[in-house]
């Protein structure tokens, strides 16, 4: 199985998050977390600095929108270039349709869902996603202690994927470093996000490597 390093941007240094991304040009994907102080109690960034970072980031945008309705504006971010856009099933109103709309833009689209989300009202509609976000911490803060009770809903979905032959990631977020991703890959993750593991090391680039060869790519 693949594995993807996708770094967050949430423990960067947010008044620079041009030259941040730098830092992470040997990982697969630079994690976007969009928070609008409305689904979650945090607010980062917006549409405007996600165009200009599609622009000049050296590896593909993983945009996590932590917003309220989704429905209305997740499309807008899969035109500003981002390579994937995941939105949190607590928000959609109509998830598929939004997922075939994102993919129409071009994007890949993904579903997250906070740790007390169950999957099983989605597993007969897995194949509208490219990836299943299962957030491994509640969304809104990095730096957060690993969830491990999320990690049966992991094993679910990578069964139920496997079951059924489809190309859908599995991603996990929130608390993924050395000491947990072993765990989340041993559930079936196959894209793995960490923010202070990664922007919290002397290293960016030994980090990522280091949860890469962990993970087992
Ligand atoms: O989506 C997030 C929080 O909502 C962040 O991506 C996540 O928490 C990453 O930070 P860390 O690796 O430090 O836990």
């Amino acid at each position: 199985m693949a594995v993807t390093i996708a770094p967050s941007i949430l423990s960067a240094d947010f008044a620079n998050l041009e030259a941040e991304l730098g830092r992470i040009a040997t990982a697969d994907w630079a994690h976007v977390d969009v928070m609008d102080a409305h689904f979650v109690p945090n607010l980062t960034l917006g549409l405007p600095v996600v165009q200009r970072l599609a622009q000049v980031s050296p590896v593909p945008l993983d945009c996590h929108l932590m917003i309220a309705d989704p429905d209305r504006w997740a499309p807008s971010y899969a035109e500003a270039g981002a390579h994937s856009v995941t939105f949190h099933a607590e928000a959609a109103a109509a998830p598929v349709r939004l997922a075939r709309e994102l993919r129409e833009r071009g994007a890949r689209a993904g579903l997250a869902l906070s740790p007390a989300t169950p999957a099983e009202p989605f597993l007969d509609w897995l194949g509208e996603f490219d990836m299943v976000l299962v957030m491994t911490v509640e969304p809104g803060f990095g730096g957060q202690s690993f969830l491990d009770g999320c990690l049966p809903k992991l094993r679910r979905l990578r069964s139920a994927v496997d079951e059924h032959g489809l190309e859908v990631r599995l991603q996990v977020d929130g608390g993924v470093s050395a000491e947990t991703v072993e765990r989340c890959a041993e559930a079936g993750a196959d894209v793995f996000v960490a923010g202070s593991a990664v922007y919290g090391a002397d290293d960016p680039a030994a980090a990522i490597a280091q949860l890469r060869g962990l993970a087992g790519g």
